[in-house]
């Protein structure tokens, strides 16, 4: 019989309740009970429906407060010193590990946080080094499994396997220079054979094993390690289902076939491919393979005939006892239900499937795939067969003269006129910027006041007029206080904006938006990612009249505020039918023209944010030059169209640089700001490496955090910058926007960046 699995559930609850109570806690308003009540609800919501869809291998273990990563830290007392002996709860430890705390007399920066593989996750990196002493302190996925248990239900606990969990670290400040996390291997596994055997102890028969670094190039030479790692662990553990998504597994595939494993779990929904390879290997062993059929990283309704192929054909070699159909990798990336949907079409929702509908579709195919004779199952096939053959007929209908501006694009369309050293000139003479300039990325404290007002002008209880007046206000509160704190170059603050994508793909042609399809992006925060379902096209400029009203408002120049074609494609949940490329190249024709009209709106300085750039990267090393072509041509083809005196700036957020750092160069924006602030210089390493011409702000603090950095703290920073960027190509700025700040720390943290800018001009 084919068993159906979901490797994963969202944990946010269906009414983001786990966000409310979290923040609720953090704001002292809600007790340690309380949250651990609402945790419960959520999970065991989770768990509940699951079993009702007929799911045969539920998740549990996979919940988290913050982050599962640092669950995992947290759990094996791989916790910072900084943290340790300031009096806190093991509770208040743990989110002061991924948030910082700045109360009481108790001041700590977060610990660094990274992007989840190529999605919009982030996950609190591990800090190890040789002082490292893992410990047990709890047995979360023992604790989950028993709570499920105890109504009835029995899951398969998950838990990220010890390779990757260490490959995912960083060496810590006190390592020694050449420390690599992975030597850490043998005094960790005592710790994962623990936790094992007191699964195994508690009645587990399997376990999931997450080892998504699998599919990476490095895993290659992680053969021994791997090896290692799963003989000692198989020896105590219940059957191990060792777990793969996201990409491919190539060679990998040749010494993962030889570990002692029960099963192993591939991604079918980005490499399709690998379904050969991986059969051929397995064949011989008695390995269970599970088949990532249905996707944990988008939202359209599986084609079940596709599906179905891939389980048959697996069926054929292995035996149906020895297939699982199962999501592509944890729900996490998706919204949790469809149901919650009161405004797509009719037609629109037949063409999704979130969390809980996916859910059904692995039970579905695994009772097709098994040969039920159910005639509900019969009469589910045939839905999706015609569902899928409707939207094919939709997907044939393209916007032509979309698809006619984009085979027309002329490779001058991708140039400034003239090389940026004399842009640069020209561009001083006109911004009249000082030496060191401040500036901010963009967003301005999103207040209670602002979310209110949006949402009462989407009820249409306050009339358009008065929505406009009240961001007026905003702006003109944001200009007078860029004014009054000192800073250079403005921004208008983005008050009118739900979410930095969210805001362009509503007012462009090609998309289609949800009340309440949020993913969680990291911590407490989630986003709303828009679908793209057609050619994109924008139909009147979108933000012009906002950055013009606020340099109407000061004398100092103001800067226009975008979002790159990249980023709202690896933030949108992208369409399946035409490639990545393609909808990039639609968004920058849409984004070019928003740049030109801002440009003759008298916006001289443009900024097109593109965090998201570096996250749409591959996994795969021999897919990178692809992508970064398109990547970075379509960021010039948005950027390229103004003329040498408007600065054209970009912002990322990321820390993994050194990978495309040739291709920031290749970007050409006039000035770009980066985070940076929480890697430890690093980056300015990858600079010293690899030199860098244009303008750049490295991020001077971290604004994840609601901590205020010094002044002298600042300072520190702009120093070790000078060493390496010339002072002549320096802007300072904060490491990103501060739309997720309060006012007060804002304030003062502003306050402190200017005053130590102009310490940094005295001396320059
Ligand atoms: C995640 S990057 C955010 C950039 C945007 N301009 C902001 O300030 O919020
Ligand atoms: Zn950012």
């Amino acid at each position: 019989m084919v068993l159906s699995s979901v490797l994963g559930f969202p944990r946010i609850g269906a009414n983001r309740e786990v966000k409310k109570a979290v923040e609720a806690y953090w704001a002292g308003k809600l007790s340690v009970e309380e949250l651990s009540k609402v945790a419960a609800d959520v999970k065991k919501a989770s768990w509940t429906s699951l079993q009702a869809r007929n799911v045969d291998l539920i998740p549990s273990g996979d919940f988290s407060l913050y982050d599962h990563v640092l669950d995992h830290s947290a759990a094996f007392n791989v916790i910072p010193k900084r943290y340790t002996g300031l009096g806190l709860s093991a509770l208040d430890v743990y989110f002061a590990m991924g948030r910082g705390r700045q109360a009481d007399g108790v001041d700590v920066p977060a610990c660094e946080m990274k992007k989840w593989f190529d999605s919009n996750y982030h996950y609190v990196v591990p800090e190890l080094s040789e002082q490292t002493e893992f410990k047990l302190l709890y047995n979360k996925a023992v604790q989950e499994y028993n709570e499920a248990k105890a109504i009835g239900i029995t899951t398969r606990p998950v838990i990220l396997g010890p390779v990757s969990y260490l490959v995912l670290g960083k060496a810590a400040k006190e390592a020694s220079p050449n420390f690599q996390p992975i030597s850490l291997l043998s005094k960790i596994l005592p710790i994962y054979k623990q936790l094992l055997e007191e699964l195994k102890t508690a009645g587990v028969d399997s376990v999931q094993v997450d080892e998504p670094i699998l599919v990476l190039d490095k895993a290659a030479s992680l053969d021994k390690e791997y090896a290692t790692a799963y003989a000692e662990l198989s020896s105590v553990a219940p059957r191990i289902m060792l777990t793969t998504y996201f990409s491919r597994l190539d060679s990998n595939i040749n010494f993962i076939a030889k570990l002692p494993i029960a099963g192993l779990h591939i991604d079918l929904c980005r490499a399709p491919n690998q379904l050969d390879d991986v059969l051929t290997a397995i064949k011989p062993k008695n390995i269970v393979l599970s088949l990532g059929v249905v996707s944990g990283r988008n939202i359209w309704k599986c084609d079940f005939n596709t599906a179905i192929k891939q389980g048959q054909k697996a069926i054929n070699a292995l035996g149906g006892d020895r297939v699982i159909v199962a999501t592509s990798s944890s729900l996490l990336h998706t919204p949790v239900t469809l149901a919650s949907e009161k405004k797509l079409t009719h037609q629109q929702k037949d063409w999704f499937s979130f969390a809980l509908e996916k859910a059904t579709e692995v039970a579905t195919l695994a009772a097709i795939l098994s040969g039920s004779q159910d005639p509900k199952i019969a009469a589910a096939l045939e839905k999706n067969t015609a569902s899928i053959a409707k939207r094919r007929e939709f997907e044939h209908t393209s916007d032509d003269a979309v698809r006619k501006r984009v085979a027309s694009i002329t490779d001058d369309m991708y140039h400034r006129k003239n090389k940026f050293a004399t842009r640069m000139d020209l561009q001083a003479k006109h911004l009249k910027l000082p030496r060191f300039p401040t500036t901010t990325i963009g967003s301005f404290p999103q207040t209670n006041e602002i979310r209110t007002a949006r949402a009462k002008f989407g009820k249409k209880d306050i009339s358009e007029a008065e929505y406009e007046d009240f961001i007026k206000k905003e702006i003109e509160t944001v200009v007078r206080f860029q004014e009054k704190v000192g800073l250079d170059l403005l921004v208008h603050g983005e008050a009118e904006r739900n979410d930095m994508v969210q805001y362009f793909g509503e007012q462009l042609n090609g998309f289609v938006f949800t009340q309440n399809a949020w993913v969680q992006s990291y911590g407490s925060r989630y986003v709303r990612p828009p679908i793209i379902v057609s050619d994109v096209s924008r139909s009147a400029p979108m933000t012009v009249r906002w950055s013009s009203y606020a340099q109407s408002l000061t004398e100092k120049p103001m800067k226009g505020m975008l979002t790159g074609p990249v980023t709202i494609l690896n933030w949108s949940f992208p369409r399946e039918d035409v490639s990545r490329k393609l909808q990039s190249q639609q968004l920058a024709l849409a984004l070019r023209d928003e740049v030109i009209d801002l440009e003759a709106a008298g916006i001289s300085a443009i900024q097109v944010d593109e965090p998201a750039i570096r996250e749409g990267l591959p996994l795969r090393r021999s897919d990178w030059d692809e992508y970064l072509q398109w990547a970075v041509d379509t960021f010039k083809l948005a950027t390229a169209g103004v003329s040498d005196v408007t600065q054209t700036h970009s912002h990322f957020c990321y820390s993994d640089f050194d990978d495309i750092f040739p291709s920031i160069q290749r970007l050409d924006a006039d000035v770009i700001s980066i985070e940076f602030s929480k890697s430890d210089m690093k980056l300015l390493h990858t600079f010293q490496q690899y030199g860098y011409s244009n303008q750049i702000g490295p991020g001077v603090y971290d604004i994840h955090s609601p901590r205020v950095p010094s002044e002298e703290e600042i300072t520190k920073r702009l120093d070790t910058t000078r060493a390496i960027i010339p002072a002549h190509l320096m802007f300072v700025n904060p490491d990103c926007g501060l739309k997720t700040r309060g006012w007060k720390e804002t304030e003062a943290s502003l306050a402190n960046l200017v005053a130590a800018a102009r310490k940094a001009r005295e001396s320059a």
